[in-house]
């Protein structure tokens, strides 16, 4: 070996023994605060609203901190700064002192919530203008007299040369980002409220996330990854919620829909949207009355035609259209008659009922192009796919949406697709590949995979539905209340259980010890359902954001947050607007439900990142001569 090459080899070394320093250090640092949010529906203020106060975690910070320093009063007015820095501090006039004392409470805060981090992290998540004199404050060491001048010029600079409300903001922000590390969203961005698209544009920019897909989310990868039956079920749900607008922001035009639905429909109160509509004048509301006679007829055929060729489905009897007495006001199940009212059944013809006229063909050929062009429709199923699985196991916990599709006696539910065998995990296995496959291939539209997509949506074993049929249909058409029930699968029973809980955890390789947490039924509190069930196994956080869903619900719903200490589930006001929440200080409801209480702080090593550590900490070990040859698991 030359010189030089020894002097490498000694840096090399060197280097793997401060990286063991490194990565020991970090697994000894508390676990960091992960959040849970489920069912948004669209909702962006509401959402946004939870995003910014951390589910109460910022004013238990605040209160950790300036409790007997600032009253009750003053701890609320900064946590609402931090919140709403934008809206309460960009404009917010102050006394050179109460600047100087306001900046200094956001820098304790900010230096308080980001001790959990390393400096390396925390360097990461500052902005670049401001990342110097942030560092100063926060890594404030000196407490002697020498600095003291020090930090109180960059206060009093910052204050005479304008920029206070700005450094406050960033302040707020960084608390924001700090407190809680990482997002876990299980599910249900899309559908019934009008801006799941600004909760796309909000989720891109969150640091750290994980998502559980929903079944509403299925049907915009479905419609955009080109099933007919999945477009037609998004435009319906956005018309039946009275959401033009929405498709205006995705660059939609729904011009050539309405020209048909024009043509062929009149008003009908069972299509008028739903929800309150104030911005809609009385003619655009026929309008969308109209649009949605036609999209649902449309989507009752194209169902049936998948229905027929996707046999292993077993949907046949979903081909209402075929059980319609002559004159199509009734419809006979099992030999029973259900008087229909509010049909609109003028396209449907006897002779092919599931045929779409060339005007339906021509509408969906329209709608589904201008689906796949949208740059920004593009974008969030991009990410929707890429970021998005069906399940997640993580930390120990299992997540996921909706259920895992079971008999009775907690057997899992098997169905035979393409030939083989499925159920539990490694039927979630295949769904997830059906998703990647019709997104990857969008100008196919009844291959499979697509098919499988739309099942996902409504089909009995899938894990996003949970129910044995959808009643669309009925519901429309029908005022039998009977007819409207959608039996759920046994698992919404079985998961009241602690031993069926603990049997699901296994099947994903975790151990007793986890929890589960679904999405997707909202917990109806007043009814006094738990959203804690199975001794804990169980936790049930459907955030109700839904606004039509709160009435069931008596809340806003819940979220669920996993700090170092514990986890508890907190619960939400129902949300009104921002404007009321910032003039009220409306925040969280005071009280959380723990679920579990460590009996020993958890640290990043009791976590998933902290076995990869670990494992990578062994092999720098092993290969510095430091430690035994790690086993395959590390
Ligand atoms: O109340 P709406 O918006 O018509 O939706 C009702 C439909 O939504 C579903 O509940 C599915 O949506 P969720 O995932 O939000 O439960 C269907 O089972 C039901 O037919
Ligand atoms: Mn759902």
């Amino acid at each position: 070996m030359t010189q030089k090459q020894t002097q490498q080899q000694l840096e090399k070394n060197l280097e793997n023994l401060v990286e063991i320093i490194n990565l020991e250090a970090i697994q000894q640092l508390p676990k960091a605060t992960e959040h849970f949010i489920s069912d948004l529906h669209g909702e962006f203020e509401a959402f946004d609203h939870i995003l910014r106060n951390c589910s109460g975690v910022i004013s238990l910070k605040v209160k950790d901190l300036f409790d007997g320093i600032l009253s009750e009063e003053q701890q609320q007015e900064l946590c609402f700064y931090i919140y709403y820095p934008e809206d309460l501090l960009a404009n917010l006039e102050k006394t050179n002192q109460e600047w100087y004392k306001l900046l200094d409470e956001l820098v304790q805060l900010t230096r308080f919530v980001s001790t959990k981090y390393t400096r390396s992290k925390v360097r990461k998540a500052l902005p670049k203008y401001f990342a110097y004199i942030l560092e100063e404050l926060l890594y404030k060491y000196d407490e002697t007299e020498n600095k003291e001048q020090y930090y109180n010029s960059i206060y009093v600079t910052i204050v005479d040369l304008n920029l206070a409300n700005d450094f406050a903001i960033v302040l707020a922000n960084l608390i924001q980002r700090f407190v809680v590390d990482h997002l876990h969203v299980l599910g249900d961005i899309y559908d019934r409220g009008p801006d799941p698209d600004k909760i796309m544009d909000r989720l891109m920019e969150v640091p750290s996330l994980d998502i559980q897909l929903g079944n509403h989310d299925l049907i915009w990868i479905g419609a955009f990854s080109g099933s007919i039956p999945c477009l037609c079920n998004v435009l319906r749900i956005t018309l039946r919620y009275g959401h033009t607008a929405l498709m205006e922001k995705y660059g939609i035009d729904l011009a050539r829909l309405a020209k048909y639905g024009e043509r062929y429909y009149d008003d009908n109160k069972a299509f008028r949207p739903r929800g309150d509509n104030e911005e809609l004048t009385e003619e655009e509301i026929l309008d969308i009355t109209r649009m949605h006679q036609a999209i649902s007829i449309m989507q009752f055929k194209v169902e049936g035609e998948t229905i027929k060729r996707r046999p292993e489905f077993n949907m046949e009897d979903r081909l209402l259209f075929s059980k319609l007495s002559e004159d199509r006001q009734t419809l006979v199940i099992d030999g029973k008659e259900y008087p229909l009212s509010n049909t609109c059944f003028q396209k449907v013809y006897e002779e092919n009922p599931y045929e779409l006229t060339l005007g339906e063909e021509l509408v969906l050929r329209d709608l589904l192009h201008q689906f796949q062009t949208s740059e920004k429709l593009q974008r969030h199923i991009a990410f929707l796919v890429n970021e998005g699985t069906l399940y997640q196991t993580y930390n120990g916990n299992l997540l996921f949406h909706g259920c895992i599709p079971c008999d009775q006696n907690g057997e899992f539910l098997e169905i035979t697709l393409e030939g083989q065998q499925y159920s539990g995990r490694a039927l979630m296995d295949y769904f997830a590949n059906c998703i990647h496959k019709a997104y990857d291939n969008p100008n196919t539209h009844d291959d499979f995979a697509t098919d499988v997509v739309w099942y996902l949506w409504c089909g009995e074993a899938s894990n996003l539905f949970g129910k044995k049929t959808m009643k669309t249909f009925e519901r429309y058409f029908s005022d039998d209340k009977e007819l409207h029930h959608e039996a759920k699968n046994p698992y919404y029973e079985l998961r009241n259980q602690e031993a069926f809980c603990i049997k699901l955890l296994n099947e994903f390789g975790l151990s007793d010890e986890g929890y589960i947490i679904n999405g997707h039924t909202p917990v109806k509190t007043l009814k006094g359902e738990l959203p804690i069930k199975a001794n804990g196994k169980m936790l049930v956080i459907d955030g109700g954001l839904a606004k039509p869903y709160q009435k069931e619900t008596g809340i806003a719903g819940y979220t669920l947050v996993d700090n170092s200490h514990e986890t508890y589930l907190v619960a939400h006001h129902a949300f009104t607007t921002k404007e009321d929440a910032i003039a009220n200080y409306r925040d969280i409801l005071p009280t959380k439900e723990v679920v579990t209480k460590r009996s020993l702080r958890a640290h990043v090593l009791h976590t998933d990142i902290g076995r990869t550590l670990v494992q990578q900490a062994n092999r720098l070990r092993y290969a510095s001569g430091f430690g035994d040859r790690p086993s395959v698991e590390g």
